[in-house]
């Protein structure tokens, strides 16, 4: 595989559709063995469950120990800064991602997969750490996994686009610690304008839909099209 291969292998959403079986393919590129980033991601998903999810009764050598923790890796780290990507789409771009990204604490991450007909679905749990009313997923986390979802829709679809209008029907709460499921689909493209929708389950309850209209930027190129555009 060459050099060029390669990158284009790695980046994100270039999954073709049309290979995907009944379980549908992975969107994203797998890392199958986490290592560095990743599996630091990893662990700091689970004290953010942690600490979110509890009390204690004196956290002064947890405090000490996680801020020379921080201190460390800020005197170790190499930052990887925007406009050292180059494109949009590569691991480390997508490696920050808030709903998607595997070295990004913050995200769940989904992990989406495409099927033959462009539908994009991710299944995952959300934990304390996601709470918005007591039990349930807050609002606003909806929000950012659907405009994602939406996202990775127009991108399996081989289109991209900033979000222009995001509109979201919340119609039962999402419950933590249940099977959510979401899906998405691109449904059409008018010039620069593209609309998609997308529906979230738990179990065969519908907790939300969203429809989005996303708006291509001028001077998009062509190889660019299979790639993310984020804010
Ligand atoms: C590969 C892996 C993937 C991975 C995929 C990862 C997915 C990531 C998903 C996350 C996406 C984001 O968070 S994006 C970040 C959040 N979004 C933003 O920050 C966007 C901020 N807004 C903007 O930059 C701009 O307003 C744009 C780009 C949306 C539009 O500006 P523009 O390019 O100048 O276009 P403009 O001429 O105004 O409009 C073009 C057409 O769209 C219509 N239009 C524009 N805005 C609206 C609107 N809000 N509601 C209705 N219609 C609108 C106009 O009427 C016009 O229609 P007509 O006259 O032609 O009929």
């Amino acid at each position: 595989m060459t050099a060029s291969n390669e990158a284009e292998q790695n980046q994100v959403g270039t999954a073709d559709p049309a290979a995907a079986s009944s379980e549908g393919i992975p969107l994203l590129p797998q890392d199958e063995t986490p290592s560095g980033s990743t599996e630091l991601a990893r662990e700091l998903r689970r004290l953010r469950g942690l600490v979110a999810g509890s009390v204690y009764e004196d956290v002064h050598d947890a405090v000490r120990t996680v801020r020379e923790l921080a201190d460390h890796l800020e005197a170790v780290g190499k930052p990887v800064r925007p406009k050292d990507y180059g494109t949009w789409g590569t691991p480390e771009h997508i490696g920050a991602n808030p709903a998607i990204g595997q070295r990004n604490p913050v995200s769940p991450p989904l992990e989406p997969v495409v099927f033959p007909d462009a539908t994009v679905r991710a299944d995952l749990e959300l934990g304390i750490e996601y709470q918005g009313p007591p039990g349930c997923v807050h609002g606003g986390i909806v929000a950012l996994l659907f405009d994602e979802m939406l996202g990775l829709a127009n991108a399996a679809s081989k289109s991209v686009g900033m979000t222009a209008d995001l509109r979201i029907t919340y119609s039962s709460p999402t419950p933590l610690y249940a099977p959510l499921r979401f899906e998405a689909r691109q449904d059409r493209v008018e010039g620069r304008k593209i609309w998609a929708s997308a529906t979230l389950h738990a179990g065969n309850t519908l907790c939300a839909s969203a429809e989005g209209l996303f708006v291509e930027p001028c001077g998009i190129r062509d190889h660019e099209r299979s790639r993310p555009i984020e804010g």
